[in-house]
């Protein structure tokens, strides 16, 4: 396929995500079905048109004067992939699979506006009622915040130490060019490329086969270890899903002691199983009702409490959900975050730790939601992150955002990785 066919595939596609309210993922699948001539290059360079183009969709619309799919996928080419329109013009010539070319009045408006004219949450490409809640959390960094979120995201890798180590995965994935990450001490990380470059495909490696590594953000890596399981402890992880933390306590904690893998989602929890038995586990039971957790109030070293959230922080690998995002959402979302923590404290023992976790980077589920537990439970007190951080990461160049309480936020821009928040709280009686 030229570049021509690619452009007008990632056209349909973001008319299907837009007009169907779909996941990219399905849109792009579902493409890829009905056009079985298309290789996996030519899908991965759809692929790619299509995310960039929602990272950046309202900065996109603004510039172009339209948010038809075809002015936001013209825009990936003139501001993300270094075309100018004559040079993309002369691309397309000849090509009998190239959409129909920009109205005169859209490049018009691309030819003369400029980003800086825009109100602030376009140029943040952020929803506009999301606007004061990032600057509430970030002051006067909130645009050098919001642009970070809106770059590609690379893939990070955590490699099983129960298994193997940092330095046998390198070697192992040296095609992929995996290096090792800044912060995570078991973390490798391979940087998105530019333009129509894809990923490797990690999972079909033989390595991970074999247990080696999971494909986790360096960020999820960090908050895990932020929760300071210990070996030997007894640990509760009551939003364990599909396991990502899980299995990082688990190699944490060198399959020493207990882990109890809680979900209230049978569906999201099911895939732990298989990558329990991959990573070689043998500290981890799996419970899908809170009825499996009777008898065990109390008895808690730690309990991290990953709990469901907006998924801010992951707006650079999932851009469609920051335009799906509603107020009703949020709400729904601080609701199920209280009552989870209401539920989850009572198992952990004087003297332990609960450590709250989400991906979302607005204040209503982070510092709100745990100032607001903490009214009602005086019993809990908040032990400060920043102090954990060097005896964590004592090598690491950088470090997350620290509130004045003691949390910790990480971004894409202050720590490279995922938007995470981390509060940590110890049981006084
Ligand atoms: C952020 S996800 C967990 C991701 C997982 N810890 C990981 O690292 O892969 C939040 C999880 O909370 C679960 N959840 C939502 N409400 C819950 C509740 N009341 N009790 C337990 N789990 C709940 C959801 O099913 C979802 O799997």
């Amino acid at each position: 396929m030229r570049i021509g066919g690619r452009l007008a595939g990632a056209i349909e596609v973001l008319e299907d995500v837009e007009t169907r309210r779909r996941p990219i993922a399905n849109a792009l699948k579902d493409w890829g079905t009905a056009h079985r001539f298309a290789g996996s290059g030519d899908r991965a360079a759809i692929g790619n048109i299509v995310y960039d183009a929602l990272r950046l969709k309202l900065s996109h619309a603004w510039m172009m004067d339209s948010d038809a799919p075809s002015a936001l996928a013209h825009a990936v080419f003139f501001r993300q992939w270094g075309f100018t329109p004559e040079t993309l013009a002369a691309k397309l010539e000849g090509d009998k699979f190239a959409p129909a070319p920009l109205a005169q009045e859209t490049l018009q408006a691309f030819a003369n506006r400029d980003l800086a004219d825009a109100p602030d949450y376009i140029r943040g490409d952020l929803p506009e009622w999301i606007l004061p809640a990032f600057q509430e959390n970030f002051g006067e960094g909130w645009l050098s915040e919001a642009e970070a979120l809106n770059r590609r995201p690379p893939l990070d890798l955590r490699v099983n130490t129960l298994k193997a180590t940092p330095e046998k995965v390198k070697k192992a994935l040296s095609r992929a060019g995996a290096e090792f990450a800044k912060i995570a001490p078991d973390g490798l990380r391979i940087t998105p490329g530019e333009g129509a470059d894809r990923l490797p495909n990690v999972t079909a490696e033989l390595a991970f086969q074999k247990g080696w590594f999971e494909v986790q953000d360096e960020g999820s890596q960090i908050v895990a270890a932020l929760a300071c399981a210990e070996s030997g402890q007894q640990v509760l992880d009551y939003c364990a899903g599909g396991g990502g933390k899980t299995l990082a306590l688990s190699a944490f904690m060198e399959n020493a002691g207990q882990i109890h893998a809680y979900d209230a989602d049978r569906t999201r929890l099911a895939p732990i199983i298989e990558r329990l038995r991959r990573a070689g586990t043998r500290n981890v039971q799996v419970h899908d009702a809170a009825s499996g957790l009777e008898g065990m109030e109390g008895r808690f070293d730690r309990v991290l409490i990953d709990a469901p959230c907006t998924g801010t922080g992951t707006w650079r690998r999932r851009p469609d959900i920051k335009w799906r995002l509603s107020e009703k959402n949020l709400e729904e979302r601080t609701a199920q975050q209280a009552e989870v923590l209401d539920s989850a404290c009572g198992y952990v023992k004087p003297g332990g730790l609960i450590s709250y976790v989400t991906c979302s980077l607005l204040p209503s589920e982070n510092q709100n939601q745990i100032e607001r537990f903490l009214e009602h439970n005086n019993q809990f007190e908040i032990v400060s992150l920043q102090e954990v951080w060097s005896g964590q990461f004592p090598s690491a160049g950088t470090s997350p955002h620290f509130s004045a309480a003691g949390f910790a936020t990480l971004t894409p821009a202050k720590t490279g990785t995922d938007g995470f928040f981390s509060a940590l709280l110890r049981r006084k009686s």
